[in-house]
């Protein structure tokens, strides 16, 4: 079997994603890169269940899949294309965190709040609603996964990148945790989100050292 630490993390990850409730049922679906293949989750399985053979080799260069008698991610496009959009992208999560999907139910942009956000996620980009699965939705993730590293998608879910699948998990968590924050500021008054100096002060900040703190405070 190819890749076995690659397919390991993978089950690792899904079984994260659905104990913190990001995803409910059949839903979401993640990948990873080696080298000039992605390995994808297989279509209509709960992310938790899926064993390490069962993940779907993808040559990323030509689309071609390893037949292993089960069908790929109905998003395959959306993550070939984010991999062939930007080369620095290693590992992508595609998830229904309740929190990201009431935000775009009553606005596009979420605001920079927070100095982890900041760091670990900065900007988040916006799709709006795209049939789920289509050419359509794939082309409008892989115009954003250069410009940003999570992007959400309107009335569906949000979809991160990282270098490693732990990178693109954390931010899944945080753009969560953002939207949360700001659905209950809002609830209380008017959010007060960081001004764009504030975020490019965190950027500036931002050597490898201190996303790597951050990112071990938060294992
Ligand atoms: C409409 C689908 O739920 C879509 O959002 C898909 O991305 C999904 O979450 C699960 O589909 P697969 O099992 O085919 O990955």
């Amino acid at each position: 079997m190819q890749n076995m630490e690659t397919r390991q993390e993978l089950c690792k990850y899904a079984t994260k994603i659905v104990d913190n409730g990001l995803v409910v049922g059949p839903g979401g679906n993640i990948s990873a890169k080696s080298g000039e293949m992605m390995y994808l989750s297989p279509s209509g399985f709960a992310l938790e269940e899926i064993e390490p053979e069962q993940w779907i080799e993808v040559h990323i260069p030509t689309g071609e899949i390893t037949d292993i008698g089960l069908r790929p991610s109905s998003e395959v496009l959306m993550h070939l294309y984010g991999y062939r959009s930007n080369p620095d992208i290693g590992a992508m999560v595609h998830t229904h965190p309740s929190h990201c999907i009431a935000f775009t139910l009553i606005e596009k942009e979420l605001p920079v709040m927070f100095p982890d956000q900041a760091a670990l996620v900065g900007r988040t980009a916006y799709v709006p609603y795209i049939i789920p699965t289509t050419d359509l939705l794939a082309e409008a993730v892989a115009a954003k996964v250069t410009e940003a590293s999570s992007i959400l998608l309107g009335n569906h879910g949000l979809v991160t990148t990282g270098r490693n699948l732990r990178e693109a998990y954390y931010r899944t968590q945080v753009v969560e945790e953002s939207a949360k924050i700001y659905l209950s500021a809002k609830a209380a008054g008017q959010p007060v989100p960081l001004t764009d100096q504030e975020v490019d002060d965190i950027a500036a900040l931002e050597s490898e050292d201190y996303r790597i703190q951050l990112l071990q405070k938060m294992k």
